[in-house]
């Protein structure tokens, strides 16, 4: 039997706190369709958020997964990232199940979607939680006549203790965009150490990724799947840009690492009633 999960307040916003019976929680605002914290089973917070963050219509949120559609970034004349992170999503349903709590939002064009992109569009986000897994899916629908185009991402801000003992597996040999240096290199390395200033678009990913954080005794892995997504990016500001942001601590940078599952490269097309959809699984092994 499945229990509905009526819509309560966190952050003073309207919010979903799943809790799946096995202990796991996630809780996604209706603003930006934002999943803002993420706990798996017997496990501490994965999600970074900024102690600085402003939660407020029409406002991005710095920290958890925003979803980035139709456009990444400042890819295009649309505001940056697009405008689904700031718009008020609707709430489809939200449920515990036997062993598992799942939740699904909408977004729908509306007036002021159209003034800036004229596409008539349905986004549906899912959350899924299920003891040491999360799963975030993200489908699209072009609901008009036209076909159309977009870039889209779920910008995964994670929790880390220190960046200085933080690394990420499973990039090898693969080619990628560096924002930095504006500039397409290879990846030599298998493992990349993320310090300072990277930002990155990883082409083509067809293995999954391992965040890995020495602690003092053990080592904490989060496995990074990424299904419909073609690319992935790496994003750490480091310290100067950090400390440009508004809503971040000046050190903020060392508690976290964006690994974002992205259609960038290749933008998505939809002809008229196509859908895709794209999904990022992280598992706390
Ligand atoms: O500050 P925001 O608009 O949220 O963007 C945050 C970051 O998002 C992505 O990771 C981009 O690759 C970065 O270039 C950008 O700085």
């Amino acid at each position: 039997m499945s229990k509905p999960i009526a819509i309560s307040r966190v952050h003073d916003m309207d919010a979903i706190e799943l809790v799946s019976p096995d202990g796991a929680r996630a809780t996604l605002l209706l603003h930006g369709g934002h999943l803002v914290s993420w706990q798996p089973a017997g496990a501490d917070e994965q999600l970074y958020m900024s102690p600085k963050s402003v939660f407020a219509s029409g406002q991005a949120i710095r920290g958890g997964v925003p979803v980035i559609f139709p456009q990444f970034a400042a890819r295009g004349p649309l505001q940056r990232h697009g405008f689904a992170r700031t718009k008020p999503w609707s709430l489809v349903s939200a449920e515990q199940g036997k062993d598992d709590a799942l939740a699904v939002l909408r977004l729908c064009d509306d007036a002021a979607t159209r003034m800036f992109w004229p596409h008539a569009f349905e986004l549906e986000l899912s959350v899924r939680i299920s003891g040491r897994e999360i799963q975030i899916e993200l489908a699209c629908e072009n609901k008009g006549e036209e076909a159309f185009e977009f870039t889209a991402a779920l910008h995964s801000y994670l929790r880390v203790a220190d960046l200085d003992s933080t690394s990420l597996q499973g990039l090898t040999a693969m080619r990628y965009w560096d924002s930095v240096d504006e500039m397409e290199k290879v990846q030599r390395v298998d493992l990349l150490l993320p310090g300072g200033d990277l930002d990155r678009i990883y082409h083509r990913v067809r293995e999954d990724l391992t965040l890995k954080e020495r602690l003092a005794t053990t080592e904490r892995r989060v496995q990074i799947r990424q299904q419909g997504f073609e690319d992935a990016v790496v994003w750490n500001p480091g310290a100067e840009k950090c400390a440009a942001l508004a809503d971040m601590p000046a050190d903020g940078y060392k508690q976290m690492l964006c690994v974002e599952a992205a259609a960038i490269e290749v933008p998505l097309r939809l002809a008229a009633s196509e859908s895709w959809s794209g999904m990022q699984t992280l598992t706390l092994l």
